[in-house]
């Protein structure tokens, strides 16, 4: 029973592997059309939580329902209203990317066509002729995300899709996942690069060790955390001496490449150095999702 309800209500799910606890607790919703990040370390849990929602793997206790239905025991219901890209992909051998496509359709009963169409949305409607294995790293991953919406479900689950790739990959696939949130699916994705999940998500949930430790919009998330902002000017453009007298102005740092004024009042920093003439060239650093992490389990964050 559903009336537009979330589409994924994930609640208090568990899994150890003997004694570790891989998914210790877990707990969200996400609504419909929401691009939803499960971001952390490399072990924090992601993939099983992940897995556990789509249905593969059975939660020692807890329980999830995606589009108001169970995704356990198997609930071949559910199997077309989900796309499932994950970590490790695979495709049929010698098969061209319009192939794959059209073969992955065809088990949905999707027309040929249909299938193709997501070869324009993945960007590789150049390469609709060329085997798989002839693809570039990036290439295949767009394949297999392409195969994951084959049958246009409207849950997509993509483990780490950009891990693996390099930074200009990785900036093309963003492109290709918001065009897939433009299109009105929701997406629950798994990364641990924060930068990332803070440029695409609309929310993430921070994971560390099978705990959720922060769920939130990015933005709010760092807002949250109240901390310093950094100007940073030139050497040489205010001494350190000046520096410290800004209004707002806490911690200063001269490094004899820059002066680095940790404030709490941007604004008022900023204008008081625009009065001096100190901005050429200044750059101003805000918190970001690595300082929640850090305030959140107190150690840095490692990709
Ligand atoms: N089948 C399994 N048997 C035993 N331990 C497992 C199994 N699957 C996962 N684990 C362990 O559970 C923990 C969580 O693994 P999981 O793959 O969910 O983490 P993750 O956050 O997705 O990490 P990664 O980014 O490296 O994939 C890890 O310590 C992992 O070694």
């Amino acid at each position: 029973m559903r009336a537009d309800g979330p589409a994924i209500v994930v609640s208090d799910i568990r899994k150890s592997y003997g004694d570790l606890r891989a998914v210790d607790g877990v707990s969200f919703t996400v609504a419909e059309g929401e691009f939803f990040g499960l971001l952390g370390p490399n072990g924090a849990g992601k993939s099983t939580t992940l897995e556990i929602i789509e249905g593969l793997r059975k939660p020692d206790s807890g329980s999830v329902r995606i589009l108001g239905e169970s995704p356990w025991p198997r609930n071949p219901a559910l199997l077309p209203k989900m796309g499932v890209q994950l970590q490790a992909s695979s495709f049929f051998e010698r098969l061209t990317s319009k192939e794959q496509l059209q073969t992955f359709g065809s088990l949905y009963g999707v027309s040929r066509a249909a299938a193709v169409d997501m070869l324009e949305l993945v960007g590789l409607t150049d390469k609709a002729d060329v085997q798989e294995n002839n693809l570039s790293g990036g290439q295949r991953q767009r394949l297999s995300i392409a195969c994951a919406l084959a049958h246009d479900p409207e849950i997509v689950f993509l483990d780490e899709p950009t891990a693996a790739l390099d930074p200009q990959a990785r900036r093309n696939l963003w492109d290709v996942l918001r065009a897939i949130q433009a299109r009105g699916k929701t997406i629950v994705y798994t990364t641990h690069h924060l930068d990332e999940a803070e440029i695409l998500c609309d929310r993430v949930a921070v994971v560390d060790k099978g705990r959720v430790m922060a769920m939130g919009a990015p933005a709010w998330l760092v807002r949250k955390l109240d901390a310093q902002t950094q100007v940073i000017v030139e050497h040489g453009t205010v001494t350190v001496e000046i520096a410290r007298n800004l209004p707002g102005a806490d911690k200063v740092i001269d490094d004899g490449v820059s002066v680095i004024i940790a404030t709490n009042d941007a604004g008022l920093t900023i204008k008081a150095l625009g009065e001096l003439d100190a901005l050429n060239k200044a750059q101003v650093r805000t918190a970001t999702l690595e300082d929640v992490f850090l305030h959140l389990t107190g150690r840095a964050y490692r990709e």
